[in-house]
Parts: C-alpha cells; structure tokens; sequence
C-alpha cells in the first residue's frame, strides 16, 4: 500500500436504527421531531413543504440577519481573498499555497477575535514526504454553562486550470450577476468563510454567540485528510474536550431551490494501477507492435472494473452491500427532487437511471466505481505518436454501509492482479491504494438536526430535506467516534455548483443566506435540549 489506511474507529454503524427510529416517527408522529414543533417533517411519502406550526420561543433574528446582508459587499471580498490563494492540496508544487491559506484563515480567526488560534502541525506526509499542511484550530468563549460546537471545514482545493475549461480565472472570485465564480467557491471556501463571517456578524452587533465554539479547519481533505485522524484521537481530551455537537458545511443542495440538512456521506477508496514497461517512452513506428505496451494493458484493466452502465464488475463488492429495507426505500419518495433536476445539475440528459429514486440511491445507498484519470499517458492536443513507457490509472470506489474499506482493498487488488495475469504481458503491473475515507450514516432525529432544520426554515421558510449525500467528508465518522458525538450536515451551495469542476460557483444568495443558516443553527442549538 501507498499510504496507510485510515484508523479503524468506523465499522457499522446500525441503519436499522435509522429505519426503526423512522418507523417510529411515523407510529408517534409529532412526538418523535420535537415536542415544540407540531408537524412530523419526516413523515415518509408526506410532502413536507406543509408549514410547520412552531410553539418555540424562536430566538429574533432580524438584527443578526440585517447585519448579515449589510456586510455583503466585506463577505463576497472575504472569499475572494480566500479564492486568490491556490490551496490544491494534490501536488506538490501547491503545498506551499495550501499552508499559506492555513496562516491566512489563522490570521482572519485572530483578527475577528477567535481565541487559543493554532496551527497544528501534522509533520511529512507518510507515502511522498511533502510536509502536511496544518490543522486549524481556535475557540470562541469557553463558558461552562454553553454547549460547545466544533464546527468543521477544510481550506484546500481541488486543481484547477484555466485550460481545463474554465471561462474565468479559477484564482480570481469573479462576480457575474448574482454568481460568484473561482475555485473553492462553494467547496469548501464558501462555508468556510460563512463560520467567520457568523463571527463578524455578532461582534459588530455585539451579539452574544450563545454556544462555545472550537473551529477546526484542515488542508488536506481533499487528499484524504491525512493526519487529521491522528490529531483528532490525540486532542479528544485536550483541545477537542467537551465537544457537545459537531457541524459541517462541506456539501450541497440536490437541487437549486429546496434546502437539505444530510445525515450520511459514501466513503471513498482511491487506488492507483502502475503498469511499467519500457524504460522510456518509445516511437510507435519503430515499436509498435513488438512491445507490450502499458496503455494497453491500462486500458484492458480498465474496462473490467466497471461497466458502461455503472456495474462494478469486481466480485464480491455487492455482496457486502446492507440490503436495502421497505422502510429505506419509501424515505426516497419525501424527497423534493427530479430527473430534470438531475440533468440540469450535470448539464445533459445522460443519467443512466430512469427515475430519480433509483438515481438517489445510486449516489447514497451503492457503491459505484469512477475512472479518473492516466498519469503519463500523452494527453495533449495534436497527435503524437508515442507509446507511453509507464502509465498509472486513478480510479475510486465510493464506499456504503457495510463495506469495510480493508476488505474492499484485499478484493480490489487482487481482483487488478489476476486480471492482469491473463493477458500475459511482460509488463510490471500493481495496484495500489491511495487513500480511503470512511462513509458514515447518523440518525437525523437528534438535537443538532433539530436545530439545523429550524435554522433552515428560519432562513429559507421552507423545512428542509434530509439527505445523504454521494460524496465523502473522510473525517466525519472520527469526529463523532473519537469525540463521541453526534455530527449534522449543513451545506450551503446548491446542487449545480461544479464542485470539482470547471467554472465552480457559489450564488451570492446561497453564501449570505447561507451563513444566515450557519449562525441561527448555533442559535437553536443553544435552545435545544441536548438528547
Ligand atoms: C463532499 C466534499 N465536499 C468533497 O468534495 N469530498 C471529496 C473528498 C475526497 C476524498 N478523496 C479525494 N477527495 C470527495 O468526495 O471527493
Ligand atoms: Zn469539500
Ligand atoms: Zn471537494
């Protein structure tokens, strides 16, 4: 293996609990959501845009939400400085930019008045020796009688390059309309920045935050999040003690219209095929055809991993998949989402389901294996005639409930290996794990979802969607087992965002509501009792 796997604190986490604690829902209606809110908003197959008839004190707003939209214009100027720093954490050569961003957040979190702000240092990273950037820490107030918050988010990017298609620079926020484009816009700079602009908001109110908070950004979750793991487990009892709830704004809508509060993330299994042949790249003119040729045993490997349809063809992996319950299945149909919805967000009607439940739960409840790229293979424009003397494929796995990472590996590997076996090349093939993140899944009837789902209604007037979501946040499960919590999904970006993608955006109305969200969530927690 390249790199080691991430601790084993995850494994099963119950989804029958999920499934009878919805039954319940559904056999005590109102009594399970909460006693302050009359309507079951969960109820399976019930459209919940039925308003909800609150007998809570909601706390008033209306100040925090003025000063909120006042500061806009410092907000949008906010993540554009943020944007501006180059904090891909996949290459080397970025790493001194990822650390940068690191200092800059420091910087800001002192600045707005955060207190005991650190930047933790995680040393070199095991497999390629580049040092890690640091982990962030601060606090917001430490009164015993508060509940403390650990909110969660990451500062590095994804790689971007004007070339890859981009209409504007990836680096630099450019604002068109209502639309704030650039790289990180809305994974995962946006909510960053949301958390210190809640911040802002109540200092220059001189508003009270009504619970303590811990922040704890990191630098390489796009890359794995190594070393978080390790701090996390080393400061449970130091820095991270007394964490009541933990939040994270780090994923995104379905849509472009409904809001989601989102209980689950996949895991992810990123593997590495290096297939070595010559020692250098050769003439196809002079070799072609008296050479083995490692794009084509890449290529041949390729194509018996995954079919066109989505089909993982390594055996095994189905197998380990949690069955899908009745009571699982009909939480799909609550869902205020569609198939069009689904074609605007990837912008062509090539989705492989015909109905959007089956879409869901390919993105939530299975496995799927996606091909992402060659590293050494000619890629330019124009024809060269060259046969690539070493390739490596990148290829993933997103992980669901009850696949168990290192299983997954051992059929994985071994799967590549015998594969490779029955062509018969004198090429050197291996196949390798990158890195693996654990999927999670929690129960969304708790306290902290309480409170994110009135703060969503305070904001949006609407109740929210409770989602899984598709994509991994590799650090959630060690969050709530190592710190012995429960931990809520609060995203802020809207489903065709582009999250990895060219031209990623985030709507100005989804980053100043947004970070409305995020501060009346910290307002309702305060208020909701802890279960
Ligand atoms: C959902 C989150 N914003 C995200 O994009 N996570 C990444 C994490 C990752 C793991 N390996 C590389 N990146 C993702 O889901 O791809
Ligand atoms: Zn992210
Ligand atoms: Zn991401």
């Amino acid at each position: 293996m390249l790199c080691k796997r991430s601790s084993q604190w995850h494994r099963y986490i119950d989804l029958n609990k999920i499934f009878i604690s919805n039954a319940t829902i559904r056999r005590h209606g109102a009594t399970w959501w909460s006693r302050d809110i009359q309507i079951n908003r969960f109820q399976i197959g019930h459209h919940h845009r039925q308003v909800s008839s609150s007998t809570s004190t909601m706390p008033n707003f209306e100040a925090l939400f003025k000063k909120i939209d006042e500061l806009k214009p410092a907000f949008i100027k906010r993540l554009a400085d943020a944007v501006a720093i180059p904090s891909v954490s996949a290459d080397e050569a970025h790493r001194p930019q990822v650390v940068k961003m690191g200092e800059w957040l420091a910087e800001e979190l002192k600045q707005l008045g955060a207190t005991d702000v650190e930047l933790k240092e995680l040393g070199p990273q095991p497999h390629t020796g580049w040092p890690l950037p640091p982990i962030v820490v601060g606090r917001w107030g430490t009164d015993p009688a508060k509940k403390t918050v650990l909110l969660y988010g990451h500062y590095d990017v994804q790689p971007a390059l004007k070339e890859d298609g981009w209409s504007t620079e990836p680096f630099e926020l450019t604002q068109k309309g209502e639309i704030l484009y650039g790289r990180g816009a809305t994974d995962d700079k946006g909510p960053v920045m949301g958390w210190l602009n809640v911040l802002q908001a109540h200092k220059e109110l001189g508003l009270e935050i009504p619970v303590n908070l811990v922040f704890c950004f990191e630098g390489m979750e796009e890359s794995g999040s190594e070393g978080l793991d390790g701090l996390i487990e080393q400061e449970a009892d130091k820095y991270f003690k007394g964490i009541d709830a933990v939040c994270i704004s780090d994923n995104y809508w379905l849509g472009t219209k409904h809001p989601v509060v989102t209980y689950g993330v996949r895991g992810v299994s990123y593997y590495e095929i290096t297939v070595k042949g010559p020692a250098a790249d050769l003439h196809s003119g002079l070799f072609g055809g008296l050479v083995h040729e490692p794009m084509v045993d890449l290529s041949y490997l390729f194509s018996k991993l995954v079919t066109p349809k989505g089909e993982i063809l390594i055996p095994g992996i189905k197998e380990l998949v949690a069955p899908l319950t009745k009571e699982e299945d009909a939480l799909y149909d609550a869902i205020h989402f569609d198939i069009p919805g689904l074609e605007d967000n990837i912008g062509s009607k090539t989705i492989i389901q015909d109905n959007i439940k089956d879409a869901l739960q390919a993105r939530w409840r299975y496995p799927s294996l996606s091909l992402h790229g060659v590293e050494g293979a000619f890629y330019e424009k124009g024809a060269k005639t060259v046969i690539p003397a070493t390739v490596k494929g990148k290829f993933s796995i997103r992980t669901v409930p009850n696949i168990e990472p290192a299983k997954l590996d051992e059929l994985v590997i071994k799967y590549v290996e015998d594969q490779f076996k029955t062509l018969g090349s004198k090429n050197v093939a291996t196949c390798e794990l990158v890195h693996a993140g654990d999927y999670w899944v929690s129960d969304p009837s708790n306290w902290s979802y309480r409170a994110a789902a009135k703060a969503t209604k305070a904001v949006w007037g609407v109740d929210p969607d409770f989602t899984r979501e598709g994509g991994s946040i590799p650090i959630t499960l060690s969050f709530q087992n190592l710190l012995k919590t429960s931990v809520v999904l609060l995203p802020m970006g809207r489903g065709d965002d582009g999250a990895h993608s060219t031209n990623e955006k985030l709507d100005v109305p989804n980053y100043i509501e947004g970070t409305k969200t995020l501060g009346a969530y910290l307002h309702y927690l305060s208020e909701e009792t802890q279960d």
